[in-house]
């Protein structure tokens, strides 16, 4: 049986599962403070002397423009101010902070997952949590409206707190490299909308997204191949079935990101070998990130043993991507124009447009920095659901049945348009496990929220986790119901489904920006496995833990058989 997340966190609340918790996370596969873990943001320690973290990119005649316009409304005048917002008090000296130590504090800083839902729980719809030394305020809503408020407000440059050891990396070790383009990971302000602006189109546009369905749909044969050859005598996927689902994200970002197939698929890799330094790579990013920002922050002062790896590991990601960037571009300066058939790449588009190889190795790295967990989490989750729910995965099975009688036909866009119930059953994973747990901005304004003064600089935290499963935005939140995302004339149930409720993919001008890849390649990855496979779960339950993400904690090993 699968837990409800909001119950299972709730009957996590206790002080030692928390300690549990703890131990897991400090053992670095957390996410943090923040609540955008595939970029394992922290808070930005520049603060002002309330604590609350200021945004450096406003001018400041602007500011006090803006905030004595916001002042004098009536709605400021009527609010309540700022410290009356309920949350837990800080004391003297300590501030909030020890409430996050280890034995005497309640929390980890490290489980915000769980801090989030006690929060709500005790104090309502909106909850200040501060005092946190060195960091800002953490303004948790829970409030679907003031949500949707406050991404509609959040003007043309939203500021996401991100890693800073990634914005350190990118702008004093490597700034040779990158310059003035830091791509939009870690990047606020005008370098940021303008990088954006630079590389938005051609990663969005559904020709390019309609370019890809094929050369994806190969990868994933080939990972189902290798998921055959790696079945055991009860026809179970090995424990460390993950590993394979990272390999197969890596490929297809790879495609995607770098115009190439890495290998990262092929049997008796070598150690020595490209791919297998790839995969090395990118399992210490996911395994070490964290612990470099929570644990053992001293880089930031010295370079540490794990920083100077850190920095290691990510010279050698650019390498990565300035060497098939650099092939692209000598493949584009070589080829006949006129030869060129179909859509250009990803990265030829980039190229072509840009006349600059850099804004495409940059927009590279990002697309693989955060492009590979977030996906291999989430499909880690959507298999076990479709295994753990036979009746759904039956529900999905017939659709593909119905569209593809024969297994061996090719995907394409119109086919995939028509798999509703497969898409509608991914959203509502998305709703009730929500891979990222939640979003949030810092805010650049004054603003009223929930009724209160709140003062720009301040991190609103938006818990998409428990959002998405409260009964006041979805009806029978706690039941999970994939038609609740149909149009009825594909068998949809009507019901309140609040649309900033859960947001898997953020909002405005800042949202995922690989959102279509996301999903094409989770659609092509289920299509493919439930149309030719069955997917069994026949061990222990697994409990959901907010280790790096949302995802089930412990091995997978799925039976899967031919049907
Ligand atoms: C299921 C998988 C994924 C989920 C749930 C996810 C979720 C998110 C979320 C919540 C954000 C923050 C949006 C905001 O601030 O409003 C984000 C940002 C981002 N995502 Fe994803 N993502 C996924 C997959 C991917 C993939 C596969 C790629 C690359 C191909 C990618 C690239 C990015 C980038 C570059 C950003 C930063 C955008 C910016 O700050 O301008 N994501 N993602």
């Amino acid at each position: 049986m699968n837990k409800l997340p909001l119950r299972a966190w709730r009957s996590t609340t206790s002080e030692p599962s928390l300690r549990r918790c703890v131990s897991k996370i400090g053992g670095g596969s957390a996410s943090a403070t923040n609540l955008l873990p595939h970029e394992k943001r922290r808070l930005d320690t520049r603060e002002s002397s309330t604590g609350v973290a200021a945004c450096p990119h406003l001018a400041e005649q602007e500011d006090a423009a803006n905030a004595s316009r916001i002042h004098a409304t009536s709605e400021w005048q009527n609010a309540l101010p700022y410290n009356q917002i309920p949350g837990p008090k800080p004391i003297p000296i300590l501030g909030n902070t020890w409430r996050l130590m280890p034995i005497i504090g309640q929390y980890t800083i490290s489980d915000v997952a769980n801090i989030s839902s006690l929060l709500h729980e005790r104090y309502g719809r909106i909850v200040r949590f501060g005092g946190l030394i060195g960091r800002p305020d953490l303004l948790f809503i829970y409030d679907a409206d003031e949500i949707e408020k406050c991404y509609r407000s959040e003007g043309p440059t939203p500021f996401r707190p991100s890693m800073p050891s990634l914005v350190k990396y990118k702008s004093v070790v490597r700034k040779d490299f990158f310059g003035e383009l830091g791509g939009v990971v870690g990047v606020h302000g005008e370098p940021w909308r303008q990088f954006r602006s630079r590389v938005q189109k051609p990663v969005l546009q559904l020709s390019t997204i309609r370019r890809y369905l094929q050369p994806l749909e190969v990868i994933t044969d080939d990972f189902l191949v290798r998921c055959e050859s790696l079945l055991d005598e009860n026809e179970e996927l090995p424990e460390d079935f993950d590993n394979e689902i990272h390999k197969w994200s890596l490929e297809c970002i790879g495609r995607v990101a770098l115009d190439t197939r890495l290998g990262c698929l092929e049997s008796n890799l070598t150690p020595d070998s490209e791919p297998q330094q790839i995969i090395d790579a990118a399992k210490y990013a996911l395994r070490n990130v964290a612990t470099l920002e929570l644990k053992a922050p001293y880089w930031r002062y010295f370079p540490t043993p794990l920083w100077t790896r850190y920095v290691k590991n990510m010279n050698f990601f650019v390498g990565v991507c300035m060497k098939y960037i650099q092939s692209a571009t000598e493949r584009l300066k070589t080829q006949d124009p006129s030869l060129r058939a179909g859509e250009p790449s990803l990265v030829e588009k980039v190229i072509m447009s840009e006349k600059d190889e850099k804004i495409a190795t940059i927009m590279a790295l990002d697309l693989i920095l955060v492009g590979i967990d977030t996906i291999s989490m989430a499909v880690c989750s959507m298999l076990y659901q479709l295994a753990t729910r036979p009746v759904e995965q039956q529900k999905v099975h017939e659709e593909l049945k119905r569209l593809l009688p024969d297994p061996n036909t090719p995907l394409t866009i119109p086919l995939l348009d028509q798999m509703h119930h497969l898409k509608a059953f991914i959203k509502e994973v998305f709703r009730m496990y929500s891979t990222v747990i939640g979003n949030g901005r810092t805010l650049q304004e004054d603003s009223v929220i929930c009724g209160y003064q709140v003062p720009k600089g301040v991190q609103a935290v938006f818990p998409t986790i428990v959002t998405g499963n409260m009964e006041e935005y979805v009806t029978d939140a706690a039941t999970f119901r994939p038609e609740r995302w149909l149009k009825p004339q594909h068998g949809g149930v009507p019901g309140k489904l609040h649309p900033f409720a859960s947001l898997p993919y953020g909002y405005g001008a800042r949202m995922c920006l690989g959102r279509r890849f996301a999903d094409l390649e989770m659609q092509i990855l289920l299509a493919k496995l439930l149309r030719n496979y069955k997917l069994e779960y026949n061990h222990k339950p697994l409990d959901y833990a907010v280790t790096f993400m949302y995802a089930p904690d412990g091995p997978l090993r799925f039976k899967m058989t031919r049907v």
